[in-house]
């Protein structure tokens, strides 16, 4: 059994243990509706912005804990005004440390799309991301059939959601696209053995059909590899321990978007 396998079973009798705390029709009548959904999808493609969907993430499986203390105020506002696109936000409390309130603490002093990064195989799980406030979810290709990407993410697009969904290799790719989801997501990590490997995102790069905005996930840390896949077709770049590894993760996002910003303007210099 492999942690990921671990996870969605945990996650499976989380969810069941919540609809009899909280059931389903309940829970639909506590949905968030804000003035309007912020579009991820959007925002990532912004010329302003950098396309970073820069990530709170406490603990995670490979790393153990990452940063205890960076509160989730500080560090989501810091995120924004560092120039990210979006925010993502763990959800997951068993093997990620993050609770339910870590997003709507970020959605009372953001206004930007926020994803709620979580493990989803039910749609109750999408009816309580709306009700937290998040604007998009997530699907990962590898726990799900075509069949629940599909209904998944149309049940997403009903409440206004958008969808991120998650690959690691072709055959996910190919086996679950719909047209129902926004933007695919290709993780550098193989969540099976958590080896990180940016030449995914390079490999996969060219069989993603143009309609849908890339992302690349995962063991992103240095400006360079933003160039890099920006010259593959990706504009959203997912971030999490690169800046949440830091004591002030806003800080470092802030001088990331610097360092990011002189290595655009040189090569923008050296190609003329
Ligand atoms: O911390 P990193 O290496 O920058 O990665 C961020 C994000 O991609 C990663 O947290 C992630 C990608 N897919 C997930 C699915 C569930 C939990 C977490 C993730």
């Amino acid at each position: 059994m492999t942690i990921l396998d671990k996870i969605i079973a945990h996650k499976r009798q989380e969810v069941a243990d919540k609809k009899s705390l909280v059931p389903t029709a309940l829970l639909e009548r506590s949905l968030y509706f804000p003035a309007q959904p912020v579009s991820m999808r959007k925002y990532v493609q912004r010329p302003d912005l950098t396309g970073i969907i820069a990530e709170y993430k406490r603990n995670s499986p490979s790393k153990g804990v990452i940063n205890a203390y960076a509160p989730v105020e500080r560090t989501s506002i810091g995120y924004m005004q560092a120039g990210a696109s979006a925010l993502s936000i763990l959800t997951d409390t068993t093997f990620f440390g993050g609770k339910n309130e870590d997003l709507t603490t970020a959605r009372k002093f953001n206004f930007c799309p926020i994803l709620r990064k979580d493990f989803v195989v039910e749609e109750y799980q999408i009816l309580e991301a709306k009700s937290i406030g998040a604007d998009a979810i997530l699907l990962i290709a590898s726990v799900l059939s075509k069949e629940e990407v599909s209904q998944l993410a149309q049940f997403a697009h009903s409440l206004g959601l958008e969808v991120l969904l998650e690959v690691h290799n072709r055959e996910e790719l190919e086996r679950t696209l719909t047209p129902h989801v926004d933007l695919i997501g290709v993780n550098n990590r193989n969540l099976h053995d958590f080896s990180v490997d940016l030449k995914t995102s390079v490999e996969l790069a060219g069989f993603i059909p143009d309609e849908f905005v890339k992302v690349s996930e995962s063991g992103l840390s240095e400006p360079a590899s933003i160039l890099e896949l920006r010259q593959h077709g990706y504009e959203g770049f997912l971030m999490g321990e690169a800046f949440m590894r830091q004591s002030r993760p806003e800080k470092a996002c802030a001088a990331f978007v610097e360092d990011l910003k002189k290595l655009e303007a040189a090569a923008a210099t050296f190609s003329i």
